[in-house]
C-alpha cells in the first residue's frame, strides 16, 4: 500500500502547466478580440462588450474572468466591464507604454490559434471533448485507449488529493458512496480505508471501471464497491446510497447540464443524504453582478484548459451553492479545501 503521508504538494506544478492557458486567453483577448481597443472609450455593460466581442456566454465568461485574474479588467461599481489602469496602459492602442505589439507576436502560435477557434465556436472544435450524452455521437469515454489515459491521468492527480479528502470529509454516520463518474475511483478508495464501514459504488464508463477494478483489488476492498457501467444523466440509485460525491465532473458539463446532474441526484437521496462536489471554484461575485470572477488566477487559467477539451468551465462558489439549494438541498457554510485548489462543498437533503 502506498504511504500517503508525506506527499508532496502538487498545487505549484499543476499551476504551472495550467498557466499556458491564461497566456493564450491574453494574447486572444489583445488579439483577435482587442478588449484594449473595446474598452478604450470607457466601460461597457458586459452583454453589450459580449455582443461586440461576438462571443456565447460560456467563451465571455472564460475569457473575460482570464483577464480580469490578470489585472487587466475588472468590473467597477456600476457593474460595467472596465480596463484597469495597469489594462490601460498595457493594452490600449492609445497608450505609450502599451505591450499590444508584444503580447501580439503569441498569435503566431497554433496553441493559440486554437484557442481562437474554440473561443469563437464555444466549443472544444473538432477536437476530444471528454463527455458523454447518449443522444449525442460516440464519445472519447467510450473509447478504451482514450479513456484509459485520461482515467490514469486523472487518477495521478487523485493520488496527491484524495488522502486530504479524506481527512476533511466526515463520512462516519454514511453508509453508501455514489462516485458519480468516479473513473479510476481513488477517492472512493480513500475514504473506504478510512471509513470501514462505508461502501462504494463508482459510476462510469466501461474502460474508466476497468481501472478502478484494478486499483480496488490493488487497495484490498473490492469486496466493498460496486462497479456501474452506466449513464450518470440517466443513472438511477438502486444501492439506497446516502452520500454522493461529485469530483471534478460538473465542471466537464455546460451550466445547463451540470445544474440538471445535481438535481438529478439530489432527488434521489434519501433523508438526511448529502451531495459533496469536489472541485476548483472560482470566486462568488455579488449578486447581480455580470457573471465575470476576478480569480484566482490559477483557478481562471485551469477554467481556460478545461474550457478547450470539454463543454464546461470552472464555475464560481455561488454558482455551486445555487446548484445545490435550486435541488432543494440545504448548503453547508464550510468550504473544504484540499490540494490543486481543490473545494469541497456539501449540501445535505431534509
Ligand atoms: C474529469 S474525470 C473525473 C474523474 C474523478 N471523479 C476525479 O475526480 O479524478 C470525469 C469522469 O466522469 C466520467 N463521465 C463523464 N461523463 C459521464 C457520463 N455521462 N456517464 C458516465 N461517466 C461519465 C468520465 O468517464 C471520467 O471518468
Amino acid at each position: 500500500m502506498l504511504n500517503t503521508d508525506s506527499i508532496l504538494d502538487p498545487t505549484q506544478l499543476l499551476d504551472d502547466l495550467r498557466a499556458a492557458y491564461l497566456s493564450q486567453l491574453l494574447v486572444a483577448g489583445t488579439t483577435r478580440f482587442d478588449v484594449g481597443k473595446l474598452l478604450t472609450a470607457g466601460p461597457l455593460s458586459y452583454e453589450s462588450l459580449r455582443e461586440k466581442l461576438g462571443l456565447q456566454e460560456r467563451s465571455a465568461t472564460v475569457l473575460l474572468t482570464g483577464l480580469c485574474a490578470l489585472n487587466v479588467l475588472q468590473v467597477n461599481q456600476d457593474n460595467l466591464v472596465e480596463l484597469t489602469a495597469y489594462g490601460q496602459e498595457k493594452l490600449s492602442p492609445e497608450s505609450p507604454f502599451n505591450l499590444r505589439g508584444y503580447i501580439g507576436l503569441g498569435a503566431l502560435g497554433a496553441d493559440v490559434q486554437m484557442m481562437i477557434t474554440r473561443l469563437e465556436q464555444d466549443s472544444p472544435g473538432g477536437d476530444i471533448s471528454f463527455v458523454y450524452h447518449d443522444d449525442a455521437g460516440p464519445s472519447a469515454l467510450d473509447d478504451p485507449e482514450i479513456s484509459d489515459a485520461l482515467t490514469r491521468a486523472m487518477a495521478a492527480r487523485a493520488r496527491n488529493v484524495a488522502p486530504a479528502v479524506a481527512q476533511q470529509l466526515d463520512l462516519s454516520s454514511c453508509r453508501h458512496l455514489l462516485d458519480v463518474g468516479g473513473g479510476h475511483g481513488i477517492y472512493s478508495l480513500e475514504l473506504l480505508k478510512k471509513f470501514p464501514n462505508l461502501k462504494a459504488t463508482i459510476i462510469d464508463r466501461e474502460s474508466p471501471l476497468k481501472v478502478a477494478k484494478e486499483y480496488a483489488a490493488e487497495a484490498g476492498v473490492s469486496d466493498r464497491v460496486e462497479f456501474c457501467f452506466d449513464d450518470i444523466h440517466t443513472y438511477q440509485n438502486q444501492s439506497e446510497a446516502d452520500v454522493v460525491l461529485m469530483a471534478n465532473i460538473l465542471h466537464d458539463y455546460s451550466e445547463q447540464h451540470a445544474r440538471k446532474l445535481v438535481k438529478h441526484f439530489a432527488s434521489q437521496l434519501p433523508a438526511q443524504g448529502r451531495i459533496v462536489i469536489l472541485d476548483a471554484f472560482l470566486d462568488s461575485i455579488p449578486e447581480g453582478a455580470p457573471p465575470v470572477s476576478t480569480g484566482p488566477r490559477p483557478v481562471a487559467a485551469y477554467s481556460a484548459m478545461l474550457f478547450s477539451v470539454c463543454e464546461g468551465r470552472c464555475y464560481r462558489l455561488d454558482e455551486y451553492q445555487s446548484m445545490l439549494s435550486d435541488a432543494g438541498l440545504k448548503v453547508d457554510e464550510n468550504v473544504g479545501l484540499v490540494p490543486a485548489h481543490g473545494c469541497l462543498l456539501t449540501g445535505f437533503s431534509s
